[in-house]
């Protein structure tokens, strides 16, 4: 009899030989939170050159001041990276991850269960990356994860906590995934300084980490613009009611926006120059054109395109999101940061929470010189 049976603690499922496929800098940090964690571990990085930069120095260009072990194998082979594992993580930006995961499809053995740690949504369909995976590797059980981490910090080892969801059927249904998916992957993951959360709804988790992206933008945008701390938390909480608005309408949670991957990635993301996207917003706060606030970057700005995907799918929706709608406006219909800006705060006054939206809605004294858009903000 094993020791841990001996103790009277079964052994607990967890996955032994992970491929992580996307080599950017949240891949090369998630590759090594597998070694640490005890997995065999290979990274498919996409850029040859990324992957001789790293044969010959250790480090991953995306990911410049952190040394990867020679035990991690890094392939630009997709098929080689794929060959032994038994969990597959899919990390490319959001607009990649069809194709992506069609060449994957065609690779992996059936059964062999794949982690979303993309944060989007698709732009042309509004698919969450779980709808995606769902139609493109067909069968296949997923999880997601998402949460506050920033790659590098991970990397450095910082104290981090995500979510990991999978849907309520893997979770409940020992015979498809004993323990869960998402359990097994927590066990496959977990460190004493990556510590992951459990979560039956992939939907709220997969909002959370999409929108924030937007919002980030629009706090970075303020900053930008030098407006204060005031400003930055009524966009935080005003982004979180929109995170909530989408989740339900998408048959997510609202006690989910409340976790790690909700409330937690706004916080990280909105208030941290680290971030990509508040950053992005900055620049375009101080004068930059989009194209000059993008330019020369290989590190993608998921909310760029995000400001689009979720505003689309939020009007399809019927979902009113006017934080999304203003950095969708100044990125991608030429309104001006100033006009946006003037147009969210001169609209209607409404109840702050739901109870009470059928009684109050108050056009707002100053009126919207710019557009006269007006709305539910429940929250
Ligand atoms: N960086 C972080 O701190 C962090 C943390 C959590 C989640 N994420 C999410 O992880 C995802 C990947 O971001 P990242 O930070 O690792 O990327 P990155 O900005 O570091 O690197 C860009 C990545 O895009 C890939 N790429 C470029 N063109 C491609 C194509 N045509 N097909 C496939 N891949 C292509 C590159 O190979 C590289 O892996 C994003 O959705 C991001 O929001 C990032
Ligand atoms: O740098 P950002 O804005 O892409 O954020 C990175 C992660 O999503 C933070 O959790």
């Amino acid at each position: 009899m094993r020791r841990a049976e001996q103790d009277g603690h079964a052994e607990q499922p967890r996955f032994r030989r992970v491929a992580v496929v996307g080599g950017g800098a949240w891949g090369t940090a998630l590759a090594l939170t597998a070694e640490r964690a005890g997995s065999a571990t290979s990274l498919w990085v996409r850029e040859a050159e990324a992957v001789e930069a790293i044969r010959a120095t250790g480090c991953n260009p995306f990911l410049s001041e952190h040394r990867l072990p020679e035990s991690l194998t890094v392939s630009s082979d997709l098929g080689e990276a794929l060959a032994a594992a038994d969990l597959v993580l899919l990390v490319v930006p959001s607009q990649f991850l069809r194709a992506l995961a069609r060449e994957v499809e065609a690779l992996l053995a059936p059964r062999i269960p794949v982690v979303i740690c993309s944060k989007g949504i698709e732009a042309e369909s509004g698919a969450l990356m779980s709808q995606i995976v769902s139609e493109e590797m067909p069968g296949r059980p997923w999880a997601v994860l998402s949460g506050p981490s920033f790659a590098a910090e991970v990397a450095e080892g910082q104290p981090t906590a995500v979510t990991i969801a999978a849907d309520e059927a893997s979770m409940a249904d020992p015979a498809r995934m004993p323990m869960g998916l998402a359990a097994q992957v927590a066990l496959t993951l977990g460190t004493p300084n990556f510590r992951p959360y459990l979560s039956d709804d992939p939907v709220g988790v997969e909002v959370g980490g999409a929108v924030k992206n937007v919002i980030a933008i629009a706090c970075g945008i303020a900053a930008g613009q030098g407006l204060g701390s005031n400003p930055r938390a009524a966009l935080i909480t005003r982004g979180l009611a929109e995170i909530k608005r989408l989740t339900e309408a998408l048959g997510g949670r609202r006690e989910t926006v409340s976790g790690l991957a909700g409330m937690g990635d706004l916080t990280l993301t909105c208030s941290s120059e680290q971030s990509r996207n508040f950053s992005f917003g900055k620049a375009l706060g101080q004068g930059s054109s989009v194209e000059e606030a993008l330019a020369g970057k290989t590190a993608v700005v998921e909310g760029a395109e995000n400001a689009r995907s979720v505003t689309a799918l939020a009007r399809r929706l019927g979902v009113e999101m006017p934080i999304c709608e203003a950095v969708d406006a100044i990125l991608h219909q030429g309104r001006s940061v100033e006009s946006a800006i003037q147009a969210l705060l001169t609209r209607p006054l409404r109840g702050e929470s739901r109870a009470l939206e059928p009684h109050v809605a108050l056009r707002h004294p100053a009126g919207d010189p710019y557009s006269g858009t007006s709305g539910s903000e429940e929250s």
